[in-house]
């Protein structure tokens, strides 16, 4: 009831742990926090905040025009109500040095596990599109210093993510992310490999936990988690996959409202009253203080 009991450190040191394990562990995308209780209540790992959805759900591309204060307050408001792990999108860290640093202490108080941050320029591209830029791989390093100097509890994670394969190709990628690696990242994130085969050759040579990005209409075959297991992969994220099933299924609801005058036809397939109230754990509010006050739940369907 009312959030989180499991501490951040907590959730930290148990994300950590998921990535020493041989089992892969699944990061599905919350849009929001509900999203977040039926990832927990489905039996996943974890829970990935995604720039890209986040974005998508302000209307925006995502090309970096969300600011570190509305990043922090969304990725709060869903670690507050999950025990799990969060893993938050950091995009290019807002800035430079100073301000990645400074991106990582907000992380942190707003209650997240860990977070990755990318070697693409500002204004950066969704990672499986094509026309990305990269900074140096000097100045990426800066970069991941700058989160791991800024990290106050060490069992945060930090992410570092590489986008060079599109315009730099596998091996200087490999590369890059042995670099970051020496500049403490905990978790490599290879952004669009095109085969199972490029993601065993980079889990076997980063010498770090390596995660694969499972987004749809991108340049990933979306392979399972077996799959993916044998080819060294220890984590997987899936990141707008709950803001495309919901956003399809909204849009043709309201079309089926629209031509059929009634959402009667879709109640079926909706979450029902009591779903949503046992989701939130309502009965806990109830139980908390009964003697003061009764939200009573009768005379709902
Ligand atoms: C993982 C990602 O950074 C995100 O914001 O969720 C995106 C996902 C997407 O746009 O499909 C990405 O750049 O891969
Ligand atoms: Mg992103």
């Amino acid at each position: 009831m009312l959030g989180a009991t499991a501490t951040a450190h907590e959730r930290r040191v148990r994300f950590r742990e998921l990535l020493a394990e041989d089992a892969i562990a699944q990061f599905p995308g919350a849009i929001n926090p509900i999203n977040a209780q039926l990832i927990e209540q489905e039996g996943f790992e974890g829970v990935y905040i995604s720039g890209g959805a986040f974005s998508a759900a302000q209307g925006l591309p995502d090309i970096g025009l969300t600011t570190l204060t509305e990043v922090a307050d969304h990725g709060r408001a869903i670690a507050r109500v999950t025990n799990l792990p969060t893993f938050i999108d950091a995009d290019t860290g807002w800035g430079e040095a100073m301000n990645v640093a400074r991106t990582v202490q907000e992380f942190e108080d707003a209650g997240l596990s860990g977070m990755h941050l990318e070697d693409q320029v500002n204004p950066k591209r969704c990672g499986h599109l094509d026309g990305k830029e990269v900074v140096s791989r000097a100045e990426m390093v800066k970069r991941v210093s700058a989160a791991v100097k800024g990290r106050r509890d060490d069992a945060f994670v930090i992410s570092a993510r590489t986008d060079a394969r599109a315009g730099e190709g596998l091996q200087a990628a490999i590369d890059r992310a042995k670099a970051y690696v020496d500049a403490g990242a905990d978790l490599i994130f290879p952004e669009a490999m095109r085969d199972l085969g490029e993601f065993e050759t980079f889990a076997n040579a980063v010498g770090a936990p390596i995660l694969a990005n499972m987004t749809e209409f991108g340049k990933s075959e979306l392979f399972t988690t077996q799959q993916l297991a044998d080819a060294g992969v220890s984590m997987v994220i899936y990141p707008v996959t709950t803001l495309r099933i919901a956003m399809g299924a909204i849009k043709r609801g309201l079309a089926t409202i629209r031509s059929e005058g009634t959402q009667a036809s879709l109640v079926e397939g909706m979450q029902t009253r009591a779903d949503l109230y046992d989701t939130i754990d309502y009965n806990a509010y109830n139980d908390f203080d009964a003697s003061i006050f009764n939200f009573s739940q009768e005379g709902h369907q």
